[in-house]
């Protein structure tokens, strides 16, 4: 893709979370709530003025002039994270007019008043002016959308011809409903940031208060016309014609494509990165200071208490901190076609104020670009009732699965749905709708039992569902008949060896007696971890194998390199690794086996509390990085309940190099927590949940095993949780029914 218009809608290949386009917001809204105590640019939204002044302003005690103007902008802090070296102190130009609107730039004033700027600006109008009367209108009812509306409005009115509004899709907006029916119907999927404002207006009016939700609706739309004809606009004529339902329609339109923004401001992102180090104690005695910067770690605890307080509360997210919302047009985001599991998801970097387009699950060669228009999810049937409404197609997939299993109703796929089976297959596991997946897969062996393919499809498909112990049964399955047909499938194969091979599972009470290594007390507060990663990750307290085991084992492996294939780079899925697996390295096998019995096991049980024959190594390997070689990994989670790392070599012998632990929400690529193992150390970590990655090497090599283990027990009772949370929808679902006063004499709930 390349302009900020989106034309160019299909992708070529992409991983989850990859970046396929930037593109910067046509139109940005912010919301007055979060204005005063987070500046952002008017225009583009980028923060204003120093991490300094945003800390100042984040008490909402001063105003923006004098936050900016008190001439202490560059004014150093405790503690500076690099992303706040993006941040441009001296950088506010607040319009001239006195409107009260910041910007980050002369330009970017300059931009917003050749868009729309120049007609909305309150800066030199009176109270009778319909303009100003239309900006309290909507203020008045949270109407944010009509706010930005009034942008494209006259952003569109300043053309001579009517070239359609931009990127709008008018023909779309004109089969929707307009903005009065669609809060009275479809309240809840509104954008996020100002739907509890709006859906107050919705029950105060219904309440059988003087206006109506059109009522509103005709005034904004006439004070906005009045604007522009006062002001001359080419387009007023055009504006007027068009009418109010047209104009409620784009409002609806509008609020389906606008993209809602919420995230911390450089305050709320300080003041929680102060909260979540270690030396919080140490930042904040060097705030005395600095007193305004003190009063600003405190204002959001209701009580003067000290850090270690305000730490736990953070922890337990009871503290406020500043944020900003905002809504935010895109002409592309208007672009894509619809599907309930989107291939793409669209977010907000508000350094660069720039709009990332990323992948929301693998998309292939050529596969469509997709976005979700609907905010919350709705039931199918109503889902296609409103595209219907929108004249929008359903590319949805899920759609497609549905279909196709409702039509064997109950009887068996012939040879000829092999294939459509086979495709439907793939693309709900691309999508990561496993469930889906699980069902085609079944389906598919009903037919052809000996499939290997599909057994190892079926397997990844229910591990990935986090059923680890019904994956490992279809392998296993799949293994025996695929064997039994005289045609083994090597991955099958290769998946059974590494269970084989790891027999360390014992339930010998006094095997487990006699290995006393559970994690010390030191270990629980282990301070080579910061506060937050704790719960999840753990330091072994002790090396889990010598150093002459590690030795040995990185021998093992490049002698095994040297005489057969060298090292296997395709061995997993989507993020490769150099590496051989531990089951072809008999001498590994068996240190590695005798330390997951003696440290790494009654560690994991220790610290997550599981019981030791619940855990079971799913793969096992030594991974190689070096400068001719993988020198990374990208940042992914496992297959895995619990991943570990054990370092094979000392980390003196390269440059870079450990695990990232990346932090979400991060304002900068590749901010995390960074995790070095020395040799015959261990560190485990909950693999599935926790986004991390292989950092670059900049020298030398780093051999590692990397473990992958799961316990039965969570798969059980996430199966239980599952089913409850099926329960109490049924019940839910049932009660609503009663409520409607079911007529139905048939009906099985009655
Ligand atoms: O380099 C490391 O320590 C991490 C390896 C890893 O994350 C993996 O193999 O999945
Ligand atoms: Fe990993």
């Amino acid at each position: 893709m390349e302009s900020s218009a989106g034309e160019v809608l299909t992708a070529s290949r992409y991983e989850y979370g990859d970046k396929i386009a930037r593109a910067e917001p046509t139109f940005c809204l912010q919301t007055p709530q979060t204005k005063a105590s987070s500046p952002c640019c008017y225009r583009c939204l980028k923060p204003l003025g120093s991490l300094y002044d945003q800390v100042v302003a984040c008490k909402g005690e001063k105003t923006l002039r004098e936050v900016f103007l008190d001439g202490r902008r560059d004014k150093e802090m405790p503690w500076s994270p690099r992303w706040a070296r993006k941040l441009q102190p001296g950088g506010v130009y607040l319009c001239p007019r006195g409107c009260g609107a910041a910007f980050c730039s002369e330009e970017c004033f300059r931009r917003a008043d050749e868009d729309h700027h120049d007609v909305l600006c309150v800066g030199n109008v009176t109270e009778e002016d319909p303009i100003y009367k239309y900006k309290v209108l909507t203020l008045e009812h949270g109407l944010l959308v009509y706010e930005l509306l009034a942008q494209v409005v006259v952003h569109q009115a300043k053309q001579k011809e009517p070239s359609g509004w931009p990127g709008l899709g008018l023909d779309k907006a004109e089969g929707l409903m307009p903005f009065w029916d669609y809060v009275a119907d479809y309240g809840p999927s509104l954008a996020g940031c100002y739907r509890e404002e709006v859906l107050q207006v919705a029950e105060s009016l219904s309440g059988g208060g003087g206006k109506t939700w059109r009522g509103i609706t005709e005034d904004c739309f006439g004070f906005l016309a009045t604007t522009l004809e006062e002001k001359g606009l080419p387009g007023a004529a055009r504006f007027r014609a068009e009418g109010v339902d047209h104009f409620a329609k784009t409002a609806t339109w509008l609020d389906m494509t606008c993209i809602s923004v919420d995230h911390l401001s450089p305050a709320g992102r300080y003041i929680d990165g102060v909260l979540k180090r270690e030396d919080a104690g140490d930042i904040a005695r060097r705030l005395e200071d600095a007193p305004e910067l003190k009063e600003a770690l405190y204002v959001f605890a209701e009580e003067d208490n000290d850090v270690e307080d305000l730490q736990d509360y953070n922890d337990e997210g009871e503290l406020y901190l500043p944020s900003v919302s905002a809504l935010m047009f895109w002409e592309g985001a208007t672009k894509f076609t619809h599907s309930c599991k989107p291939s793409i998801a669209l977010s907000f970097s508000p350094l660069e104020s720039k709009i990332d387009v990323q992948a929301n699950h693998l998309l292939g060669d050529g596969a469509g670009m997709t976005r979700c228009y609907l905010r919350d999810s709705e039931s199918h049937s109503e889902t296609l009732d409103f595209l219907k409404r929108i004249r929008m197609e359903c590319s949805c997939s899920t759609c497609r699965t549905r279909e196709f299993l409702e039509g064997f109703e109950g009887g068996q796929p012939r040879q000829g749905d092999l294939s459509a089976l086979d495709a439907l297959g793939k693309l709900a596991f691309d999508e990561e709708r496993y469930s889906d997946a699980c069902e085609l897969y079944e389906k598919r062996l009903e037919v052809s039992k000996q499939d290997g393919e599909t057994w190892h499809n079926y397997g990844r498909a229910l591990v990935n569902m986090g059923r680890w112990s019904k994956g490992y049964e279809a392998w296993k399955l799949g293994a025996e008949v695929t064997r039994e047909s005289g045609s083994p499938h090597d991955e099958l194969e290769t998946l059974m060896a590494a269970h084989r091979y790891f027999t360390y599972r014992t339930t010998d009470a006094e095997d487990r007696d006699s290995a006393g290594a559970e994690p010390s007390e030191e270990d629980e507060a282990d301070d080579r971890l910061p506060r937050h990663l704790r719960q999840d990750a753990f330091f072994l307290g002790s090396p889990v194998m010598t150093l002459d085991e590690c030795k040995e084992i990185i021998d093992e492996a490049e002698s095994h390199a040297r005489e057969k294939n060298g090292w296997s780079t395709k061995r997993h899925y989507s993020v490769p690794t150099t590496d051989l697996p531990a089951h072809a390295l008999p001498g590994c096998l068996g240190i590695l086996n005798r330390s997951l019995r003696d440290h790494i096991f009654p560690a994991i049980a220790s610290k997550f509390g599981e019981e030791l024959e619940d855990l079971q190594v799913h793969d096992a390997f030594v991974i190689k990085y070096s400068m001719d070689g993988q020198k990374f990994l990208p940042i992914h989670t496992d297959q895995s309940h619990y991943s570990a790392t054990i370092g094979l070599n000392p980390t003196s012998e390269y440059g870079g190099g450990g695990i990232i632990i990346v932090e979400d929400g991060g304002f900068e690529e590749g901010e995390g927590h960074v995790v070095k193992v020395e040799e015959g150390g261990a560190f485990v970590f909950r693999g599935g949940e926790l986004s991390h990655g292989g950092r670059n090497i900049t020298s030398g090599i780093r051999y590692i095993i990397a473990l992958f283990i799961f316990s039965h027990r969570e798969e059980e009772e996430d199966v239980e949780d599952i089913e409850e949370e099926e329960d109490v929808e049924e019940e839910e679902e049932q009660e609503e029914h009663h409520r409607d006063g079911c007529e139905d004499e048939t009906c099985n709930h009655c």
